[in-house]
């Protein structure tokens, strides 16, 4: 067995890549035997490439002659398929059976309604339900190109909105429930929604929490900006007893909305069939934000045909995804992993929505697999990570439903890894997964043809000519640690940041452009710069080198000029000392550089958090770098090990090592963005020690 190798596909020529491999190889006379093979023509051909991949999937709409100008840089984001009309939601709904289930919402129990029922939706229904929801943001005066805006949780209704917003060509923006009404604010701002939908309650951690309170602060915030939606409309998302106190006279149901959309039945043809607003493939189709945890959060435009093309290039070809698959992810309705497993539709599979706590009960998600036969889990790789320290699920499941499990948010260490095949399925395949807000999707993942290594990512994804580069800008050696770029044009790159041309004034689209340029091309000139630092592993078996993430560009540390990834410290401790590693006790941790020597170089400090009356002993520091020097190097070893009680995370639960850095360097508090973290109270702290390590320096 090689080294590392957890899983081999049982028949990787049957998959659904190597499918397309042969009709790629059929139709332009060529003999591409492998994978990578495939990948390499892919990025050199991808002109054609993409043009494949609209056939193969079918896509519904006019495709048109052009596919993209190749002789164009990816910095100036040349425009796709010029001459196609499409419509995303459309899409999404070719699916109508009266039978196939679209939809499942569960939500996490609580002391009131220790079972609550699961809410079904089958393809007709929910075709049915979006297509009332057109009629009523029709009749309400929504037009192509305004902004419909989601401060909600995971549940039926969200879906149909994004789907009724889209078809007719307005473009959908959603915050999730948990985010505060100030973070919601600075993103609803920018946008300026004409339509707001909202939850009133939402439950989390077995507690009912009320949601009206939080849209009323934000809708005052908008007020404050001169930002007045011209409707909002309140969900009663899950079954609890109504609470109205907070109800303002101006708001009016989701019920009522709906029957004044099924009294005007606009928005449909004479058979009943929605008028879906088949728009360029270019069109905007939803704003997604940066997490924003130093500023403003960046509003990132996604193009309609570009989201299209790329989910089902990764689910029809490159994960296998099929129509009798039961898919779920574990995601608010603010993280993009939400838009990933709504655009499963498209397969005309069934989603299952979640809403809750994903641990309160370790058990509770597994006993959903089971009960619901869920096929594909995606999850977060901090979820594995906290599951890992107290639970098997395999023996308390059965479990025999899964085909695949996706990680994401972070990278999967080694050791996580293990434990998915050990305690959860020995099986499957493990796709841990990458890419970002920012795209929208992946830049690498999964590939049912390909085997599964310890720690790495299958593949780099078709059509993507991503590459490790070395600071100077040149192509790293395979196993050589190096930056996530891109070199070539691909779809689903933003249409921009917001405003569009077309969207604002001369001035604000000039802003947005230059902000964009800054983004993602500033760093190295004429390549897409992702920010991530990663190692692209050398070939196996003819398939290409595998990915490993270790941690964001940004976090890199540097000391005495050895540059390497934080997770290469989370690793050593996720594997020695968390609950399940042999000395146990460290439930986790953040590593950053503070620069010393007037600048010139940096130490690495590692934050640890363990166990409440727990304290940190000198023995524990000395095997901490014991560890740290065998299983790394002496460059490896941190110059500091220090007790801290929490380590700060983002809303959709990342570590925060790029502000905990700029705070231990001096920055002040007041460059955070409180209302993008989950435990921002915890800053103090760093902040405080910060200014002891700079003295003790
Ligand atoms: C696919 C991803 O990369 C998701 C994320 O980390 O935000």
């Amino acid at each position: 067995m090689s080294e590392g190798l957890l899983y081999r596909p049982k028949n990787p020529d049957a998959s659904a890549v190597s499918r397309f491999r042969a009709d790629i190889n059929s139709s332009y006379g060529l003999s591409l035997n492998t994978y990578h093979d495939l990948w390499l023509w892919s990025t050199s051909n991808y002109s054609q490439f993409w043009s494949h991949v609209w056939d193969f999937c079918n896509i519904i709409g006019e495709k048109g002659t052009h596919v993209v100008d190749d002789s164009v840089n990816i910095s100036e984001n040349p425009p796709w398929f010029t001459g196609a009309r499409l419509n995303w939601a459309e899409n999404m709904l070719h699916c109508r059976s009266s039978e196939k289930i679209a939809l499942i919402q569960a939500t996490e129990p609580t002391p009131l309604n220790p079972t609550p029922e699961l809410k079904r939706y089958t393809y007709a229904q929910l075709y049915e339900l979006v297509s009332h929801l057109v009629s009523s943001l029709l009749a309400n005066g929504l037009q192509p190109g305004d902004r419909v805006a989601s401060y909600s949780s995971n549940c039926i209704e969200t879906v149909a909105l994004c789907l009724a917003t889209t078809a007719i060509g307005a473009i959908w923006v959603a915050a999730a429930a948990d985010f505060g009404p100030a973070g919601v604010l600075e993103r609803f701002e920018q946008v300026q929604p004409k339509f707001i939908f909202a939850v009133d309650a939402v439950v989390y951690n077995a507690k009912i929490q009320q949601h009206l309170p939080k849209l009323s602060t934000l809708l005052t915030g908008l007020a404050a900006k001169s930002v007045n939606p011209a409707k909002v409309v309140v969900i009663h998302a899950i079954p609890h007893p109504e609470d109205r106190s907070a109800w303002d006279e101006d708001w009016i149901s989701w019920e009522a909305f709906l029957q004044e959309g099924e009294a005007r039945k606009l928005g449909r043809d004479s058979s009943g069939e929605i008028l879906w607003h088949r728009a360029s493939f270019n069109w905007p189709l939803w704003i997604l934000f940066s997490s924003g945890s130093t500023g403003r959060p960046k509003a990132i435009v996604h193009r309609a045909g570009g989201m299209l093309l790329q989910s089902k290039k990764e689910f029809v070809i490159c994960a296998d995804l099929i129509s009798d698959d039961i898919f779920f992810y574990y995601t608010t309705t603010g993280w993009m992993m939400y838009n990933f497993l709504v655009s499963g539709l498209s397969v005309g599979c069934t989603l299952v929505l979640y809403d809750g706590s994903p641990l309160r009960d370790p058990a509770l998600l597994w006993k959903l697999t089971d009960d619901l036969k869920i096929s594909i889990f995606g999850t977060s790789a901090k979820y594995i990570e906290q599951l890992s320290k107290s639970y098997k699920p395999r023996l308390q499941h059965n479990l025999s439903s899964l085909r695949h499990i996706y990680s994401t948010g972070s990278p999967l260490s080694a050791e996580l890894f293990r434990y998915v095949y050990e305690h959860i399925h020995p099986d499957i395949l493990l796709g841990s997964i990458t890419g970002g807000t920012d795209i929208c999707s992946l830049f690498a993942g999964m590939c049912s043809a390909l085997p599964v290594y310890a720690g790495e990512i299958q593949c780099r994804m078709l059509g993507l000519a991503v590459e490790s580069y070395s600071e100077a800008g040149k192509l790293t050696a395979p196993d050589e640690p190096g930056e996530l770029v891109c070199l070539k044009p691909f779809p689903c790159m933003p249409a921009g940041f917001w405003p569009l041309p077309g969207f604002g004034t001369d001035a604000e689209v000039a802003a947005a452009r230059a902000k964009y340029h800054q983004a993602y091309f500033a760093e190295i000139d004429g390549v897409w710069f992702h920010g991530d630092h990663i190692v692209i592993t050398r070939s196996r078996d003819g398939n290409g080198g595998g990915v490993v993430m270790l941690g964001r560009s940004d976090g890199v540390l540097n000391p005495g000029g050895i540059r390497f990834g934080s997770s290469e410290l989370y690793d050593v401790i996720d594997s020695a000392f968390s609950e399940n590693g042999e000395r146990g006790k460290i439930l986790d941790c953040l590593a950053v550089g503070q620069t010393i020597g007037g600048g010139s170089d940096e130490r690495v400090i590692l934050f640890v958090k363990l166990p409440d009356n727990e304290e940190l002993s000198p023995e524990m520091i000395q095997q901490i770098k014991a560890e740290v020097r065998n299983r790394r190097s002496a460059r490896h070893v941190p110059a500091q090990i220090i007790q801290v009680r929490d380590i700060p995370y983002t809303l959709n639960g990342k570590k925060v090592e790029v502000l905990v850095k700029k705070i231990i360097n001096g920055a002040s508090l007041s460059i955070v963005n409180p209302s993008t973290l989950l435990n921002p109270e915890c800053l103090q702290f760093y902040s405080d020690i910060g200014t002891e390590l700079r003295k003790s320096s």
